[in-house]
């Protein structure tokens, strides 16, 4: 039954991820908080709820379960660094099928509701069993994430980034995090609302610190304040570090793919490498517009100096025509066939990646992502959608 109302339900769903949102911030207003402003305003968070939605019902009636496991556990992870809580999927479903019903009216017979309810409660189910587990692995009660830190250096970094230090209020050691995990850091707006945003961490300069990188958007809400707004001694708001999408240390050979910003991911797992003594093989390609504007450009050539079996490939792409003439971040490169590749920057730089290394004859699943935009998991890692 939710296999034949797909396409009713995927044809409209833009419009019911609207009235939906306008439903949820109506009846609890302090949701906004929760949920970007900036992604509510240019429609990308209204996509990424209908992606996840359909999709998650088109991969449960077409493909294994297999499919679904490693979105979902992103999901998960997302949610438990902005402190979703059980309660929190009652008020979705509650709003979420009054916008359905509300948009498709008669086309929703009682049994096409009652089958697209168990869809919901199925996925429901499953986010809160592992957003549980992952609170008891961070060690605080459900939701409740937020600690004080203090920020101990801020430097700019590039031309539009600045790295942020940060140690605990009371001196102890932070929490520790896999390369690859990022924390939230929620901060106050000058309208009194708050706003979340998540960063990839990476060690600090001392033992038991966090550092991120955050690039300024222009007219972006929280970026300007984390970077032109913050000083030594100021307090901020984080979660623990959070995020399934881990730079494995097994021996095989590596490929870290990055673009802009994304190089934090490649700096948390060659730091991850050298304080190891990991010595295996490790391509790393990084791609910007200049030197001026690449953030850790001297600390990513220092790292891969200092591994035994590392080398460097950074394309800038202000002088290197690697999109207008066919091509790549990749041309040139020899990948060994059983590497395994993990990719950050924009979504359209992680796209071709992939392509070009599918296209070469690797095997989709050694390729990993992460994604910090909503909803841009879904086509990287999971099957095309179709809705119509
Ligand atoms: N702050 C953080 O902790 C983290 C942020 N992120 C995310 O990483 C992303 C990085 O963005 P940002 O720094 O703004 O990156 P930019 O938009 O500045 O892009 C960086 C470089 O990638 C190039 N590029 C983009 N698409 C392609 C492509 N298809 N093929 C080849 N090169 C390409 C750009 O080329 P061109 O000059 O042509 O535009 C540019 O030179 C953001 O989406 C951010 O959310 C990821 C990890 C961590």
């Amino acid at each position: 039954m939710v296999e034949a109302t797909l396409p009713v339900v995927g044809a409209e769903i833009g419009t019911i991820s609207r009235v939906f949102y306008n439903r949820l911030f109506r009846a609890v207003p302090s949701l906004r908080d929760t949920f970007n402003r900036t992604n509510q305003a240019n429609g990308a968070q209204q996509r990424a709820l209908a992606d996840s939605v359909a999709a998650f019902a088109s991969l449960l009636v077409t493909h294994a379960p297999t499919d679904i496991d490693p979105i979902m556990e992103r999901i998960a992870a997302k949610h438990a660094s902005l402190g979703v809580q059980a309660a929190h999927y009652g008020i979705v479903r509650t709003h979420l099928f009054a916008a359905i019903a509300e948009v498709l009216g008669d086309a929703i017979t009682p049994q096409v509701a009652v089958a697209w309810h168990e869809v919901y409660t199925l996925m429901a189910n499953s986010l809160v069993e592992q957003e549980t587990e992952l609170y008891r692995r961070a060690g605080v009660a459900p939701g409740d994430i937020w600690r004080r830190v203090v920020v101990t250096e801020h430097e700019y970094d590039g031309a539009h980034a600045a790295t942020v230090h940060l140690r605990s209020v009371d001196g102890r050691p932070l929490p520790a995090f896999l390369p690859g995990q990022y924390i939230s850091v929620r901060v106050a707006l000058p309208d009194g609302s708050e706003q979340i945003r998540q960063y990839t961490v990476f060690p600090g300069r001392t033992s038991g610190e966090w550092a991120v990188t955050v690039k300024r958007v222009p007219g972006g809400l929280v970026s300007p304040v984390l970077c032109d707004g913050l000083g030594v001694d100021d307090h901020l708001l984080v979660s623990p570090p959070f995020g399934s999408v881990v730079v494995d240390r097994g021996s095989e050979p590596l490929l870290l793919a990055s673009a802009g910003v994304g190089v934090t991911m490649t700096i948390a797992a060659l730091r991850d490498m050298q304080s190891r003594g990991d010595g295996r093989s490790v391509d790393v390609v990084h791609v910007d517009r200049t030197p001026y504007e690449q953030p850790h450009r001297t600390e990513l050539a220092i790292l891969v100096d200092s591994l035994p079996d590392a080398r460097l490939h950074v394309r800038y792409t202000e002088y290197d025509e690697i999109r207008s003439d066919g091509r790549t971040p990749l041309s040139g490169l020899t990948i060994p066939g059983d590497a395994r590749t993990y990719v950050c920057g924009p979504i359209t730089f992680m796209r071709a990646i992939r392509s070009d290394l599918v296209a070469s004859g690797v095997s989709p699943g050694s390729i990993h992502f992460e994604a910090f935009a909503p909803g841009s998991w879904f086509g990287l890692e999971a099957p095309p959608v179709s809705v119509d």
